[in-house]
């Protein structure tokens, strides 16, 4: 499956980031700025604040390519598009930072956290601790722990340093199995994704069906192939607290209207 695929991968690219900065060094990085944090009043955990607002939040994502679609983006103005973003009314934004895939960057995160408002999301592939302490060292507000690639142990461990780290951790599901082991993993933010990682297909309803297995007190995000305001529509009235969405704004020319459209606002 292509999951296990970049997992693997993913793992060798750590190993050799290790080479480059090691383990205790990105660790002690990142307390640093979590102790600072804590000394100027405490976490504020931004990126769950700001999908718990009233109404569906929409987590807007920058991305260049993906394994499913190829190169979504021939230009790829990183910065310009977060700020865009931002100006359109973004909760918060997911940049991808896995490059071998989705011709991500550390440093696309660590540009856009520094100069947006909002908060950011690392989305990668989170196989290593290692990972946690580097997203808090490049200015992410969230990791991505995706249910499939996690043992219930390493999950559980991943969640907690984030949240010592004052980070917020997307918890992704697929199944109801998923969903049930990231309850387990005591989430305080679950995402379904719509796309099954092993055919490709997309089915918003998906995260629609296993909405129910989620308490209301765990914001519920529904991640991917969401084009349509009729799709938004659905989630909404569905009790979906949050989306996260990729392609249908990274093909769009003006991300403002596109949003304003999906949400229902204009025609
Ligand atoms: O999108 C893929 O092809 C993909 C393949 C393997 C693992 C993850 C993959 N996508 C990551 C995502 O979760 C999406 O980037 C995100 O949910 C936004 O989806 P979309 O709105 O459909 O671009």
């Amino acid at each position: 499956m292509i999951l296990d695929e970049i997992a693997a991968k993913t793992r060798e690219r750590i190993e050799k980031r290790k080479q480059e900065i090691a383990p205790e060094t990105i660790k002690a990085q990142a307390e640093k700025i979590a102790e600072k944090e804590k000394k100027q009043g405490g976490f504020t955990f931004p990126f769950e604040q700001a999908l718990k607002k009233n109404g569906i939040s929409f987590i807007c994502e920058v991305k260049k390519a993906s394994p499913s679609k190829g190169v979504i983006a021939e230009d790829f103005p990183y910065l310009a598009i977060a700020k865009e973003y931002e100006a359109a009314g973004a909760s918060a934004l997911s940049v991808l930072t896995e490059p071998y895939y989705f011709m991500g960057n550390d440093t696309y995160l660590k540009e856009i956290a520094n100069q947006v408002q909002i908060p950011v999301l690392r989305k990668d592939f989170t196989v290593d601790e290692y990972m946690i302490y580097e997203a808090k060292v490049l200015g992410a507000s969230a990791v991505l722990l995706i249910c499939a690639i996690l043992s219930d142990e390493e999950l559980k461990r991943y969640a907690k340093i984030a949240q010592e780290l004052g980070l917020s951790a997307l918890v992704e599901a697929h199944t109801e199995e998923e969903v049930q082991r990231a309850l387990n993993s005591k989430a305080r933010i679950i995402g379904v994704n719509n796309r099954d990682l092993k055919t490709f297909t997309v089915d918003i309803h998906t995260s629609e069906r296993l909405r129910r297995q989620v308490p209301q007190d765990i914001v519920y995000v529904s991640e991917s192939g969401i084009k349509t305001p009729e799709d938004i529509r659905r989630l909404r009235e569905n009790g979906t607290d949050a989306v996260l969405i990729g392609e249908t704004f990274m093909r769009s020319e003006d991300k403002k209207t596109a949003l304003r459209w999906l949400a229902g606002e204009v025609e």
